[in-house]
């Protein structure tokens, strides 16, 4: 049995908690809100998990001390734009060689940092993981079967988290590409958001599995160029995250993005879903980061545009179909 605190309980700090005391491991549930954790203490359920029942034996607490005294591992479940602020709080109790699991999904605007490197800069005594795929906190609650990637640079901290986290209901993966886990991480969010807009405009399946594919090229190009690893990209924190959030009906990126291609404001459309949708976040960061690294990713800029330049989404889809026309990559040479 580990010690575990986990810092954040939104849905997927909350799910991670389920899943974690199910394990058998003692589990302590930390919110920076103290209304928001002592109605989960007193009901045992979620706001936004509707008939889920939190096991027994889960610590509630808003105090960050003892979320983390004497844990063997720390989950990092916030929204990524309070990662930093975060792990500045959590630096008086941070133990030497503390291991944090990032499961946050993004990347900050202002550094273009990923949220293993904010933990570090902050928490520099930390050692940091990650763990990412297509997991929808809705169904990872009820014990539906999902399968992610636990990464670390280091083997043994991930087959400390793998076998940390690994159920009959949740299969875990390793791997060594943390840069490449977290790109399509945070990059899946924003091309969730592109989906989520086609089917608000009421475009088909065919847009859809489009919009897939050519934004799997779009990630895999910027995250391979700032070192990510093209495998990982095929992978399930690659592809396999970008198909259920660009299909799922629990995604709360393609939500907003549904909203926004019916007419909605972005900041309507975040209002709307009441939860936090990480793409809006991250858009500013990959356009940023395209052109660093001088990375074509046209639908990672119609997204923008769309959201914060009140382009028309009908305009966008038409821009993106009208672009010059194309080889789609391939290593065959023409006869
Ligand atoms: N919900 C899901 O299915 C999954 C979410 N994720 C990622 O997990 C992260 C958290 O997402 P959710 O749990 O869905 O978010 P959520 O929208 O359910 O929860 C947001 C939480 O933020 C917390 N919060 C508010 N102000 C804060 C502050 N100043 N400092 C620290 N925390 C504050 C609140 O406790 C609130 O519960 C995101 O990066 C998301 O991409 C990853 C996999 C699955
Ligand atoms: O990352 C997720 C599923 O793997 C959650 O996606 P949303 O934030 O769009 O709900």
């Amino acid at each position: 049995m580990e010690k575990i605190g986990i810092i954040g309980s939104g849905t997927w700090g909350t799910a991670i908690a389920v899943l974690l005391r199910n394990n058998g491991h003692e589990v302590t549930l930390w919110s920076a809100i103290p209304a928001e954790i002592e109605e989960m203490a007193k009901t045992r359920t979620h706001k936004n998990l509707p008939g889920v029942t939190l096991p027994e034996g889960i610590i509630y607490t808003a105090d960050l001390e003892e979320a983390m005294k004497d844990k063997n591992l720390l989950v990092m479940a916030v929204p990524s734009v309070f990662v930093r602020s975060t792990a500045q709080k959590m630096k008086p109790f941070c133990k030497e060689g503390q291991l944090i699991v990032d499961v946050a999904k993004g990347i900050e605007e202002n550094t273009l940092d990923t949220m293993t490197q904010i933990i570090k800069e902050e928490l520099p005594m930390a050692e940091t993981a990650v763990l990412s795929g297509p997991s929808h906190a809705e169904e990872v609650s009820r014990g539906l079967p999902t399968l992610c990637v636990a990464g670390s640079r280091k083997k043994n901290v991930a087959e400390y988290v793998q076998s940390t986290f690994i159920s009959p209901v949740f299969r875990v993966y390793t791997s060594p590409d943390v840069l490449g886990i977290e790109t399509g991480a945070a990059l899946k969010n924003v091309v969730a958001l592109a989906a989520g807009i086609a089917d608000g405009l009421g475009y088909g399946d065919n847009a859809k599995a489009a919009l897939i594919t050519r934004g799997m090229a779009e990630i895999a190009r910027l995250g391979i160029a700032m070192g990510g690893k093209y495998q990982t990209y095929t992978g399930l924190s690659g592809i396999g995250d970008l198909i259920v959030t660009c299909a799922s009906m629990h995604s709360r990126n393609r939500r907003a993005g549904i909203l926004i291609g019916k007419g909605y404001t972005m900041e309507e459309a975040m209002k709307e879903v009441q939860m936090v949708v990480e793409g809006v976040y991250s858009a500013k960061a990959a356009r940023a980061l395209a052109k660093k690294y001088n990375v074509s990713m046209p639908i990672v800029e119609e997204v923008n545009q769309v959201l914060f330049e009140g382009k028309p989404a009908k305009e966008a889809v038409a821009d993106l179909m009208l672009r010059d026309k194309r080889i789609e990559h391939s290593d065959l040479p023409w006869e």
